[in-house]
C-alpha cells in the first residue's frame, strides 16, 4: 500500500482487518517502524476522533506527529490548477496554493493524512477528489485519507474491525440506515461503508426514503428498501447514518423523524447491535434508550478507529 484513499488500495482487506486486531492486542510491537519517521495530519474540518486516534495510532508506531489546521493555523489554500490559456489568478481570499504547500509539507512529512469533506454546492466538483488528488499529486509522499468528499476508509476500516469482534454468525445481516438530520451532511461515510461491506461477507441492506440513494458505485450489490421496518428484521448490525440527498445534490428533502432509531424498532432485530461514527445527535437520529443500551456498540466502534489507523500506518511504513 502506498497510498490509501480507499478500498481500492487495500490487496486483502481480511488480513488488514486481522493486523489491526493483532494492533489492539499488542499496540506497541512495531515501534522500530516508525522511528524517526513524521507523520503531518492536515485537517480542513473539524475532528475528534480522527485526530484523536490516527496520532495514537502513529505514536504506537514510533512516528512524529504534526497536526495543522488549514485556513486556522495555516493559509487558505487554493485548489484549482491553472489550465493552458487559464491561468488561476490568486486574487481572492487564498494565500497560498495546494501545489506550494502540499510539496513543502511533503518535505518534512514520511505520509501525510488529510480531512476535506464535501462542500455538498457542486456535485462534480466533490465526486472528483480536488483534495484527495492534488495532495496524491504534489505533496510526494504516501497520502491517507482522514474523510474526503466521497469516502472515510479510516472509518470503514474500523467498521469492519468491530463486525468481526461482535458477529455471532458468519455472515452477518448488515443494514445502512438512513436517519433524520436538519442539516445537509456528506455521503462519504454511508459510500464508505457500502462499498467495505460489498468487499466483506456480510449480506448488505440499505434503507433510506426516496430520493436519496447514494450513488450506484458505492450501492454494488446491497439490497435497497425504502421500507425500514422490513430491512431491520433479523438484523445484526445497524448502521445508522444521516446523509444529504445525491440526486438532489446536497439537499435535505425530508427530516422524517420517524426514521430514528427506536428500541421499538432494535427489537425487530435479532438482537441486533447499533452502530454509528459519531458524533451522534441524540432524540434527533437514534433515542437515549438504544445509545445507553447494550446493543449499542458505537463506543467499541470508536476505540477501533485507533487499531483501524494503525494497521493501515503500518502497512505504508513497511512499504518503505
Ligand atoms: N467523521 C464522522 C462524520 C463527520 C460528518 N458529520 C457531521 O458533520 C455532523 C455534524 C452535525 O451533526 O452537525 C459527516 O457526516 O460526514
Ligand atoms: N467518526 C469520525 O470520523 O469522527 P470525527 O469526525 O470526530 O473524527
Amino acid at each position: 500500500m502506498t497510498n490509501f484513499i480507499s478500498i481500492h488500495d487495500v490487496t486483502d482487506l481480511q488480513a488488514l482487518i486481522k493486523s489491526g486486531l493483532e494492533a489492539k492486542e499488542n499496540p506497541f510491537a512495531d515501534q522500530h517502524l516508525g522511528k524517526n519517521k513524521t507523520i503531518g495530519l492536515i485537517f480542513f474540518n473539524s475532528s475528534l476522533r480522527t485526530r484523536l486516534s490516527t496520532q495514537k495510532a502513529a505514536q504506537n508506531l514510533g512516528m512524529n506527529v504534526m497536526v495543522l489546521n488549514v485556513g486556522q493555523d495555516s493559509w487558505g489554500l487554493e485548489l484549482e490548477d491553472s489550465e493552458l490559456g487559464n491561468p488561476v489568478i490568486m486574487n481572492g481570499d487564498k494565500a497560498e496554493h495546494v501545489k506550494e504547500a502540499a510539496a513543502v509539507m511533503g518535505r518534512y512529512c514520511d505520509i501525510i493524512a488529510v480531512r476535506a469533506f464535501a462542500g455538498l454546492q457542486d456535485r462534480d466538483k466533490d465526486y472528483r477528489e480536488q483534495v484527495m488528488t492534488q495532495f496524491v499529486k504534489y505533496a510526494g509522499v504516501p497520502i491517507v485519507n482522514l474523510e474526503s468528499a466521497t469516502r472515510h476508509p479510516l472509518q470503514s476500516l474500523a467498521d469492519c474491525i468491530t463486525i468481526e469482534e461482535f458477529k455471532t454468525k458468519a455472515r452477518p445481516k448488515v443494514v445502512l440506515t438512513w436517519l433524520p438530520h436538519f442539516k445537509p451532511l456528506p455521503q462519504a461515510v454511508a459510500n464508505s461503508f457500502a462499498e467495505w461491506m460489498n468487499h466483506n461477507d456480510v449480506e448488505l441492506v440499505i434503507t433510506h426514503p426516496e430520493g436519496y440513494d447514494l450513488a450506484p458505485e458505492f450501492v454494488g450489490n446491497a439490497q435497497v428498501t425504502h421500507n425500514q421496518n422490513e430491512a431491520f428484521e433479523g438484523a445484526d448490525f445497524i448502521y445508522g447514518k444521516n446523509w444529504s440527498s445525491y440526486t438532489h445534490y446536497g439537499q435535505v428533502l425530508v427530516q422524517d423523524p420517524s426514521w430514528a432509531v427506536t428500541m421499538d424498532k432494535m427489537r425487530l432485530t435479532d438482537n441486533g447491535k447499533f452502530m454509528h461514527c459519531l458524533p451522534v445527535r441524540r432524540n434527533v437520529k437514534v433515542t437515549d434508550e438504544v445509545l445507553d443500551s447494550p446493543q449499542s456498540i458505537v463506543i467499541d466502534q470508536a476505540a477501533n478507529r485507533e487499531w483501524s489507523a494503525q494497521a493501515v500506518l503500518k502497512e505504508i511504513l513497511q512499504n518503505g
